[in-house]
């Protein structure tokens, strides 16, 4: 669904790459964490993905596209086999809940019938029924991702990219937006999504591609966000998804206070 093939990607001659090399095969319906320090090329990698910019040197192939070579025309029709979200929502700030999922569909064209129908099924299916008339500033953080997420979804994209989608967010409603997001990838959405949050990626146990300055260093099939798999043997990815482990999170590290094992409901973010 994406492959990226020696990726190289140099923004400024003569300065490090921001990608170096970078070969990664991300299949159809995976859920992919991208993790890696402040500058190591998590967000040029989606923006690559996304045709924001062109590697410097290597191949990159999205949704069956060649992306690299892809005329500017085209760039349209990509985006939109790819939902995205972002840490600070990117809500249309002067539109409702309901105008800004409609917005996806109007901009492409669907008939004013298709938008009556499909956004209230969006929003039901994130947990936001009940608040379509409200503005951004009227929502929780929680609530805010979860009207991007409609958003970005709304389209049926096959791919969801998600850039720190829980880095504006407390622990317990990260858990809620995970939750979504999981829901989502089940029903076949790729997931791709660079992240910082330790706890989620250690407790959701999927694949983990880590870069460090640009360079891919670990790609594990059912990982941890770091080299800490000996201090966390007992939490499993069904502590996060509701089957309660019995686990509190973060109980070996204790570096942030251990979330209810009870995950909320999706309207309660
Ligand atoms: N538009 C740009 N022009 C020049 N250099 C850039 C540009 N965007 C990113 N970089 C550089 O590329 C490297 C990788 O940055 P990138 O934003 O991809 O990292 P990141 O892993 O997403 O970081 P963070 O976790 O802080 O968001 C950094 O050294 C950064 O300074």
């Amino acid at each position: 669904m994406i492959r990226f093939e020696n990726v190289s990607k140099v923004y400024t001659r003569g300065a490090r790459p921001a990608l170096e090399d970078v070969s990664v095969d991300v299949q159809r319906g995976e859920f992919v964490f991208l993790v890696g320090a402040s500058g190591s090329g998590k967000s040029t990698f989606l923006s690559l993905v996304l045709r924001e910019q062109r590697p410097t040197r290597g191949g990159i192939y999205v949704a069956g596209r060649d992306v690299a070579r892809l005329s500017a025309w085209r760039v349209p029709k990509l985006r939109r086999e790819l939902g995205v979200v972002f840490q600070d929502f990117r809500l249309l700030q002067n539109k409702t809940v309901y105008e800004n999922v409609a917005f996806a569909l109007k901009v492409i064209g669907k008939p004013r019938s298709a938008v009556r129908d499909t956004v209230p099924e969006i929003l039901d299916l994130v947990g936001l029924s009940g608040k379509e008339k409200r503005m951004p500033t009227e929502l929780s953080g929680g609530e805010q991702q979860r009207a991007a997420i409609a958003r970005a979804i709304v389209n049926r994209p096959q791919i969801l990219l998600a850039d720190e989608p829980t880095g504006n967010l407390d622990p317990t409603t990260s858990l809620g937006i995970m939750r979504l997001l999981d829901r989502i990838n089940s029903t076949g959405t790729t997931v791709v999504m660079a992240t910082h949050d330790d706890e989620i990626v250690n407790e959701m146990r999927r694949r983990v591609v880590e870069l460090s300055d640009g360079v891919v260093v670990r790609d594990e099939a059912s990982g941890v966000y770091g080299e800490r798999e000996s201090i966390l043997p007992e939490v499993r990815r069904s502590s996060v998804l509701g089957t309660a482990s019995g686990v509190p999170r973060r109980a070996a590290t204790g570096r942030r206070k251990p979330l209810p094992v009870r995950v909320p409901t999706h309207g309660e973010a």
